[in-house]
């Protein structure tokens, strides 16, 4: 099976390396693009001994799977500019924020099989959590080909699309606050006399201890917690400061903040697109729904949003 790439971003280039690392995929078997003007991210994948190439259409002629790694407002010019190219026996899976499933299939040949996945970059160490969710044509065996695929970067588990928003929330986004986390556990160390380089450590450790203590358990992390507060001892002390800041609520916060940006994302895409392609520009070829491929806004190349 042959794993194409369109964009060779941060992401793409985390799942790349977790699957390479992981030894089911090698090399040969991987493919990435990327316009011209980004040259540095595809020598990136070509020093991982991948192809590599400028031109979209040729990952989705020569892959089996094609992941569309792109910001999300370049997700339909993409696909529009690769619909020609698509046959039954592709699968096409979007890992971009927001866009769904069925603004996806209505650019491509009906019937296109359709994925969408939202991962996160500790893919890169095969740490990663993946959740994806299933377009209406895809055939039976599609969801067991996306999650070998994912399981070898991490865990991967299927879900309606319903709640992908909610998962980019916590898991896609998530990564994010959890290194903001072991940085600021660190200063906090070093505040009180740590070297940097040991608080560093100290701080993933600590996060990465406390994950694998909860998955390896089972035991609910509020038992889990207060085994580490003896009564009147240190850890009590510095959960009353983080309750008086509203620590649980400042990330429940967070979690939703993340997920209403995916939410309205994918409204806002739908929207611009509903300007961008009228109805009129829409041709069919071969029995194929396409668009003409939009230029790029040269004031925002990368679809910044
Ligand atoms: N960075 C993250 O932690 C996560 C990102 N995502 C999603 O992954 C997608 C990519 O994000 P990043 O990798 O962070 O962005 P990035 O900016 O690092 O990568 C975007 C890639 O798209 C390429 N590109 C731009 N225009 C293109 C075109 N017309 N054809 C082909 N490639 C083109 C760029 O050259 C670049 O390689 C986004 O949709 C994002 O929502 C999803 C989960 C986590
Ligand atoms: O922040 C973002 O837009 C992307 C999607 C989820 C994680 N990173």
């Amino acid at each position: 099976m042959k794993i194409g790439f369109i964009g060779a971003g941060k992401m793409a280039q985390a799942l790349v390396r977790g699957m390479l690392a992981s030894g089911r995929f090698s090399p040969e078997c991987l493919i990435a693009s990327s316009p011209k003007r980004d040259e540095p991210l595809l020598n990136d994948m070509k020093k991982l001994g991948i192809q590599t190439t400028n031109d979209n259409v040729e990952v989705t002629h020569k892959s089996d799977v094609i992941f569309l790694a792109v910001k999300p407002p370049l997700v339909r010019t993409v696909a529009a500019e690769v619909a020609p190219s698509l046959s039954k026996d592709k699968l096409v899976v979007s890992i971009a924020l927001g866009i769904t499933i069925r603004s996806i299939e209505s650019l491509l040949p009906t019937k296109a099989r359709v994925v969408r996945v939202m991962p996160n970059t500790p893919a890169v160490v095969r740490a990663g959590a993946s959740a994806y969710s299933i377009g209406s044509a895809c055939h039976e065996g599609d969801s067991d080909i996306v999650y070998d695929i994912l399981s070898t970067v991490g865990y991967a588990v299927e879900v309606p699309e319903s709640l992908v928003d909610p998962v980019t929330g916590l898991s896609g986004s998530g990564p994010s606050y959890m290194f903001c986390a072991i940085e600021a556990l660190s200063d906090g160390g070093v505040k009180m006399g740590l070297p940097r380089a040991l608080a560093l450590k100290l701080a993933a450790h600590t996060l990465l201890g406390a994950a694998k203590m909860v998955l390896e358990t089972g035991q609910h992390p509020a038992a889990l917690k207060d085994d580490v507060q003896s009564p009147s001892g240190s850890s009590i002390y510095a959960m009353h400061h983080l309750e008086k800041s509203a620590f649980r609520g400042i990330l429940i916060d967070a979690v939703e903040a993340a997920c209403n940006r995916s939410k309205d994302t994918g409204d806002t895409a739908k929207q611009s697109e509903n300007l961008r392609y009228h109805i009129t520009d829409i041709s069919f070829q071969h029995g194929y729904r396409t668009a003409p491929s939009q230029p790029v806004d040269e004031a925002n190349p990368d679809g910044k949003y």
